[in-house]
């Protein structure tokens, strides 16, 4: 649940920018997915929030195309009007759970996926919380799935813990997954857009994580 101040965007605005699967039939979303994407190299980007990072890797990529995926209306709503604001038509959101689109990502996607992003993703902290967690196996399989032989997916984190984590999830699934940085993640991170949780990370001092992963090539 979000604790944002709810603000208010006209529908016509939140429809320009958002589609929601549920409400599709699937290949009418997956249909309107590719018309946008129209053969554009791809970068998805995971719980993207108030769509700073989207915005600002949109308005350096113009020729690039970027969908933003969060389940929380009140930061969709935030990151629609940030995006309408810049004029960013190279970014549509999809209303969703990751781990369902991922589930269900239609096969063959005509742009070649270049990245995809998961930054600041929630970790739960508390043990009986640990389900919670997007970092899972499973949604690291689905993600598997969808990515080609150049497609990176990039995970940032400034929590000490879900570091551990990731890299147990991402090493036991060595078979699928290669790191590009020998320990599996670093912490010299160039040029990274901000995002209002690394804003946050930073304030505190902490630091923050960032692991690059390709396909494994067996
Ligand atoms: C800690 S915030 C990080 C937001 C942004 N990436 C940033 O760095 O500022 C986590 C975001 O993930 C979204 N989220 C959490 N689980 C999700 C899921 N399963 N599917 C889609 N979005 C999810 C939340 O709604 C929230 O916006």
């Amino acid at each position: 649940m979000s604790r944002l101040r709810k603000i208010e965007i006209p529908d016509k605005l939140w429809s320009k920018f958002v589609l929601n699967w549920e409400k599709e039939f699937d290949h009418i979303f997956w249909g309107k997915i590719n018309k946008f994407a129209n053969n554009r190299s791809l970068i998805i980007e995971c719980c993207c929030g108030k769509g700073e990072f989207l915005v600002e890797k949109a308005r350096s990529s113009p020729s690039q195309k970027f969908i933003g995926i969060d389940y929380d209306s009140d930061v969709l709503t935030r990151a629609v009007k940030l995006t309408n604001q810049n004029n960013c038509k190279n970014i549509i959101y999809l209303y969703n759970d990751i781990r369902k689109i991922f589930k269900n990502f239609y096969f063959p996607l005509k742009s070649k996926l270049d990245k995809i992003y998961i930054n600041f993703p929630d970790p739960w902290p508390k043990k009986r919380h640990w389900k919670r967690r997007v970092i899972q196996t499973v949604l690291l399989k689905d993600i598997h799935k969808v990515m080609n032989k150049n497609t990176a997916l990039h995970i940032v984190t400034d929590h000490d813990e879900y570091v551990q984590w990731i890299k147990n999830h991402l090493s036991e699934l060595k078979n699928l997954f290669r790191p590009v940085y020998n320990n599996w993640y670093t912490t010299k991170i160039d040029n990274l857009e901000k995002t209002t949780y690394m804003e946050k990370a930073v304030k505190k001092g902490n630091t923050i994580y960032q692991f690059i992963v390709k396909k494994s090539l067996t």
